[in-house]
């Protein structure tokens, strides 16, 4: 197996020494001598772990023989303690020493304000161009890589997942409150641990090319009964494969930046011709996306099995979408104009090694997908999100929708690998949308089509409400998985819609 981690630990309720392999993400524990019934009633946890010298954070469970650890089981190993590093993280902070994601800043102006890569730790942004510099990026495969010296995380990022986790495992040593090489390095600190206020966060990859997938099957027959009527809501292809549009990688923008209204044809109501203008039905939609890694040749697919090795991250994302453009354009080629004047996406990439305390159970798939799309492990994550509007001239910001990442029929790794199954390339940086997030419950719809049944009823917004986006409204998306006593965070997605041209 590519990429298997093996290292010997201490199993906690055993008291016994165990091997243990790590196997796409989970740990399996080769010792024949624990008992099982220890396993049905804890999960052990543990960590930095020594492996070839470097700091290793690791979780293992103590299964006998040689059974892999099940993902209802992964959500206890969140309860493990936490790891405590000498920069202060608040209780609320969504970068704890757990998250570490990446990302592109500039810092003040002059040669200093050369983009470059940075991790999120509390309230500080650790340079990883001068941590390198300093020589402290000491492992085989980034001692010497000038990855860390780039305006964008793409040569990362190809580099793939054994880098990724030596990266991981140098940050979180250096970070942590037992080691000494920055933090008693007061002229490094100074230099290397910036203020997140005071940096300017930038698009962390060059995005080639994006994908908008449609997996969830709450938004799915939503958009049916309002586009379509209650005939065949979710058409029959939806339960076989992760149906997609091609999106428009130009147009996507880091958080913060304004989204012009865009003008074009409307949906002509009744007999009358389509009408030509700002659009009367602005939206937001609340997804994520995950960020490709090595990506593959084209003509060779990747299976769905290693497809996990090919996403680096994830990131928070809106699909702003204006409904009466795209209702009158998208039949039969699907959306054009209507959703490619804008994509915002976060700043930080949160990397799938964090997210994987959160990995639970994705949905039983009926009928069974044909055996490209099959996994032997198939994972979600639990992931909060919530959308806040906040209309132009309020203080404040209100929520209008919680929905969970969770609620996805297809997952990551399915969509990656149907993406690849015709031969199709992808490359480093190619982003892949989720498609909206919407939950069962009418409060976890993920847009404003859905909330406001296209625009046939109101939703409160404040002492205010909403059918769709109003000039001056700022769309605030945030996503957070909770440890017990630490926050793996994704930050904000936002964007406020200014007027269209006149
Ligand atoms: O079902 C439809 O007609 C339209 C669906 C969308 O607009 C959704 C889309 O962009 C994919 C998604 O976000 O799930
Ligand atoms: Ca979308
Ligand atoms: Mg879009």
């Amino acid at each position: 197996m590519k990429n298997q981690v093996q290292f010997s630990s201490f199993c906690l309720i055993c008291k016994k020494k165990v091997q243990v392999t790590e196997l796409g993400g989970f740990f399996l524990c080769t010792s024949k001598n624990v008992r099982s019934h220890q396993v049905k009633e804890s999960v052990l946890g543990g960590a930095p772990f020594a492996i070839n010298n470097n700091a290793y954070s690791a979780l293992i469970s103590c299964l006998y023989s040689s059974e892999l650890v099940s993902l209802p089981k992964a959500s206890a190993l969140r309860s493990t303690m936490a790891l405590k590093s000498f920069v202060e993280v608040k209780p609320d902070s969504h970068f704890s020493i757990h998250n570490l994601p990446y990302g592109i800043f500039k810092h003040g102006g002059g040669d200093t304000a050369t983009p470059r890569p940075g991790v999120a730790i509390g309230d500080y942004v650790l340079d990883l161009s001068a941590i390198h510099s300093a020589g402290l990026f000491d492992g085989p495969l980034l001692c010497s890589s000038d990855c860390f010296h780039q305006s964008n995380l793409n040569k990362f990022l190809e580099l793939g997942r054994p880098a990724w986790k030596e990266a991981r495992a140098t940050l979180q040593k250096l970070l942590s409150v037992d080691e000494p090489a920055l933090q008693n390095n007061a002229s490094l600190r100074q230099k290397a641990l910036l203020p997140m206020d005071e940096v300017e966060m930038l698009l962390p990859i060059a995005i080639g090319d994006y994908t908008d997938f449609f997996s969830s099957m709450h938004h799915a027959k939503n958009c049916g009964l309002i586009f379509r009527g209650p005939e065949n809501p979710v058409n029959p292809n939806w339960f076989h494969l992760p149906i997609a549009y091609h999106g428009r990688a130009s147009s996507i923008v880091i958080s913060g930046t304004d989204i012009i209204r865009p003008r074009g044809q409307g949906h002509p109501s009744g007999n009358s011709p389509p009408y030509f203008g700002p659009s009367r039905k602005l939206d937001f939609e609340l997804e994520m996306a995950a960020v490709v890694g090595p990506g593959n040749e084209l003509g060779k697919p990747i299976d769905v099995n290693e497809a996990a090795d090919h996403i680096f991250g994830v990131v928070l994302m809106n699909d702003w979408s204006a409904r009466d453009i795209q209702a009158w354009e998208y039949v039969p080629l699907g959306p054009f104009l209507g959703k490619s004047f804008g994509t915002t996406i976060s700043p930080w990439i949160v990397t799938l090694d964090a997210l994987q305390p959160f990995a639970c159970d994705a949905p039983n798939q009926i009928p069974q997908p044909l055996p490209y799309l099959a996994e032997k492990i198939s994972k979600n994550y639990d992931i909060s999100l919530e959308v806040q509007i906040k209309p132009a001239g309020e203080e404040k910001s209100f929520t209008v929708t919680r929905s969970n990442f969770n609620h996805l029929y297809w997952t990551l790794t399915q969509q990656l690998a149907h993406h690849t199954i015709n031969g199709c390339n992808l490359r480093p940086g190619d982003l892949l949308g989720t498609g909206t997030i919407s939950g069962p419950e009418s409060e976890s719809y993920g847009c404003l089509l859905e909330l406001t049944w296209n625009g046939t009823k109101e939703l409160p917004v404040g002492k205010t409400s909403r059918k769709f986006l109003e000039d001056g409204d700022e769309v605030i998306i945030s996503g957070i998985c909770k440890g017990n006593g630490y926050n793996v965070g994704f930050g904000t997605c936002s964007g406020k819609i200014v007027p269209s041209l006149p």
